[in-house]
């Protein structure tokens, strides 16, 4: 029987399904069918934060899965809420794709005039980039990446600050102008990484699904989650996090950003890989000592 594998229209959402479904076919024989789903994210003129975030996408595939209309979804893993839901089982996180977040425009950050216009909704973004530039405009942005990146070719702006893994699947990573190393920005908890989910109730759908599975990211993701759960924080928080396998330990670096600029947290640990979820707890309580959310609430 065919797997039903839903997916939001967007050319992003059916890019990253369609290389899942590829690599499920390739490992496993199954075909795989997509299932094209319309989310209220994507048809309301509202905006995405009034309705909960981009969680709402994750929310309605969800409820897909829920009433049996596909067998399982693929989100980006940035996407999805902390908070666990006991039905939905996180079969696989594939191989992370590029985590940096990249500037698209004609220069890089250290070539713009002074007042130069930059496009990024992300509190995380801005807060990061007024670190390296706090002589540029930070104008905040809505829309689908190529709504973004046309804002740069129209001149209302010189350049603006998306995910590479995204431009990549978008095919429009030929126009990046900089890569940022995480040592001058943080990427957002799980960027650049996939979420494959089924229901919890499909435990032989789930064993299937977890031949995409990559050991060393999801234990890279489920640390730097875990600093963004145990700060109570959610993906529009001004929260980085980076985690890096080597060998039998992981390497994490977590940041807490003041949105006006005027402070940051940032501090690095390392455990065992298998700990993952504790060394992300218990480097966002040391950042929380350091007054991590205090500069949450800064204006
Ligand atoms: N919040 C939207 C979103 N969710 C995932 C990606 C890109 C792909 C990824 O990070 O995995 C993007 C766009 C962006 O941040 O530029």
């Amino acid at each position: 029987m065919k797997l039903r594998l839903g997916t939001r229209k967007s050319l992003m959402a059916t890019t990253q399904s369609q290389q899942v479904a590829d690599r499920l076919s390739e490992l496993t024989g199954r075909d795989v069918e997509l299932v094209g789903i319309t989310t209220l994210g994507d048809v309301s003129k509202a905006q995405l934060s009034q309705l909960g975030g981009t969680g709402v996408f994750v929310s309605e595939l969800r409820t897909h899965l829920i009433d049996g209309s596909i067998d399982f979804a693929v989100h980006s893993l940035k996407d999805l809420p902390t908070a666990v839901d006991p039905q939905i089982t996180i079969a696989a996180i594939p191989p992370r794709d590029d985590p940096r977040d990249a500037l698209v425009g004609g220069v890089k950050l250290a070539d713009l005039a002074p007042g130069s216009r930059i496009g990024t909704g992300s509190p995380r973004r801005i807060a990061q980039l007024r670190v390296l530039r706090d002589d540029l405009e930070y104008v905040p942005i809505r829309g689908n990446a190529d709504t973004r990146i046309g804002k740069v070719a129209a001149g209302e702006l010189d350049g603006v600050v998306l995910a590479a893994a995204g431009l990549a699947r978008l095919g429009r990573d030929g126009e990046i102008a900089q890569l940022f190393e995480p040592d001058e920005m943080l990427p957002a908890p799980g960027q650049g990484a996939l979420a494959v989910e089924c229901l919890t109730g499909r435990p032989d759908l789930a064993d299937l699904l977890s031949v995409l599975d990559d050991g060393r990211t999801r234990a890279a993701v489920s640390a730097e989650r875990a600093v963004l759960s145990a700060l109570e924080a959610g993906c529009s928080a001004p929260v980085g996090a980076y985690a890096v396998v080597d060998g039998n330990t992981l390497n994490l670096t977590a940041t807490v950003v003041a949105i006006d600029g005027t402070g940051a947290v940032r501090k690095s640990a390392s455990g065992p890989r298998t700990a993952a979820m504790d060394l992300g707890r218990e480097l966002a309580a040391a950042m929380i000592a350091q007054g991590a959310g205090t500069l949450m609430g800064a204006h």
